[in-house]
């Protein structure tokens, strides 16, 4: 293989989410989510921005794959809404709302493109929040209930489903940090959503399994970044240790794989794990066949007794996206090769990365080199962890249309695609082209 070109077959994506795209939240019948509610609550979101519109997708989408088609897109990562099929979360069935995802799937095979299906993107039917939502035990039978109603009506036609998107994210910062939905600020609260997902996943996977999908793949989706120490110092080195134990891979993929928590979870963390979470790590410790990578920045970690866990990030002094995140390329390739290293998963896929910019339309284009060159030196990592024996198989970008960044609202574009939210116009950014020629060439480098 020349040293610029991906392995034949490599998959080249773009990802999205339910909330972020579709528009109409409650349309034929769809319940409320729990996205819905906390973006109606005033001073949660960027001013004010809700899901209500987003970039319509919900009836904009055969436009939206015909904008995949030209792009050369190979397959398209994309979520399920729970509340759409479920309205109040297990119970009746909103048969408009499978209709949607049946003529979605229908559209992207018409495309030669290929589903990767999300089954949980965040938005948790709010009447399961009612309930107690993650932190309820009983909701990792709602949601294997959920997952597998979607295997059964979809499963014919999706082949590669991906249980949760970064449960580590939903868990914190939904219900620690309190700035997603639902909004808690409880650490205890957080580590039983860590469990409760990990129980979801694997009864999910199980249930999966048992389905007997014709080539049928399922995985999990993790956020990360690469936390480096500040310094040589062992408390430095300590401290980076336990924030990528908590806040990257390891906190799922050794329960995954190995069935327990990272070592320094339990030595220093225990007291918030849910009572007696022994009695489920048999359970939880269920093959999966891929393992999905978000990754976007990486920070350093400097040694701080007032900070959970002991440590907290400092900056490098690195040029940053819109995000404010650090720009970072050497930690893509760590954590790839981490992932590889200590769980040698069959499979990997990049299912998230991208950026934030400024973008502008200039003369009815956008001329966004800045994310050029952000993707082309992440791209050259993750050729690097091939080259290296990551199990790579496939690149999602994030994302393929500008959208509802949670919090921030429609104030930071993430796509390779402008939309004009006036208008629901979308202009292919050079960004955009350039990853059009990416997958052409299956090369950054042309
Ligand atoms: N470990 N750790 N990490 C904390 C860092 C979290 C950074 N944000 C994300 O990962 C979210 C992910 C989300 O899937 C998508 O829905 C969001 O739109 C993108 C962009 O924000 C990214």
């Amino acid at each position: 293989m020349s040293e610029k070109v991906f392995p034949k077959d490599f998959m080249w994506g773009a990802a999205t989410a339910s909330y972020q795209i579709e528009g109409s939240p409650l349309a034929d019948g769809a319940g409320p989510s729990i996205w819905h509610k906390f973006s109606h609550t005033p001073g949660n979101t960027y001013n004010g921005d809700t899901g209500d519109v987003a970039d319509d997708h919900y009836n904009k989408y055969k436009e939206d794959i015909a904008l995949m088609k030209d792009l050369g897109l190979n397959a398209y990562r994309f979520s399920i809404s729970w509340p759409r099929i479920f309205p109040y979360g297990k119970g009746k069935i909103n048969e408009k709302g499978v209709d949607f995802y049946n003529r979605l799937v229908d559209e992207l095979l018409k495309a030669d493109i290929t589903p990767f299906v999300t089954l949980y993107h965040w938005d948790l039917p709010a009447a399961l929040q009612d309930l107690g939502g993650w932190t309820n035990r009983d909701i990792a039978y709602w949601y294997t209930d959920y997952a597998d109603y979607m295997f059964q009506r979809l499963g014919d036609r999706v082949k590669n489903w991906i249980t949760l998107n970064e449960p580590w994210v939903m868990a914190f910062v939904g219900h620690f940090m309190g700035e997603h939905a639902p909004g808690m600020k409880d650490l205890y609260a957080s580590f039983s959503v860590v469990h409760n997902q990990l129980r979801a996943h694997s009864k999910t996977v199980k249930a999966f399994r048992e389905e007997n999908i014709k080539e049928g793949k399922i995985g999990i989706t993790l956020s990360n970044s690469s936390h480096d120490p500040a310094t040589n110092s062992q408390e430095d080195k300590d401290a980076a240790r336990l924030a990528h134990e908590w806040t990257n891979y390891p906190l799922f993929l050794n329960p995954i794989y190995k069935g327990e928590y990272p070592s320094g979870i339990k030595e220093y963390a225990s007291e918030f794990l849910p009572h007696n979470y022994e009695n489920d790590l048999e359970e939880i410790k269920e093959k999966i066949d891929f393992v999905g990578i978000n990754y976007y920045s990486g920070d350093l970690v400097k040694a701080d007794t007032k900070s959970f866990l002991g440590g907290k990030t400092v900056e490098r002094g690195l040029p940053k996206t819109e995000m404010g995140w650090e720009i970072y390329p050497e930690g893509f390739y760590k954590i790839l090769k981490g992932v590889q290293n200590e769980y040698n998963p069959k499979e990997v896929y990049v299912t998230e990365n991208g950026a934030a910019f400024d973008d502008k339309v200039v003369n009815q284009g956008v001329h966004d080199e800045d994310r050029i060159d952000y993707l082309k030196k992440h791209l050259e990592q993750a050729l690097r962890a091939i080259q290296n024996g990551v199990t790579l198989k496939g690149y999602f970008v994030w994302s393929l249309l500008d959208n509802f960044e949670w919090a921030w609202g429609y104030s930071k574009r993430f796509g390779i695609v402008y939309v004009d939210y006036k208008t629901q116009k979308r202009i292919i950014k050079d960004s955009g082209k350039w990853y059009s020629q990416v997958i052409k060439n299956n090369s950054f480098e042309f």
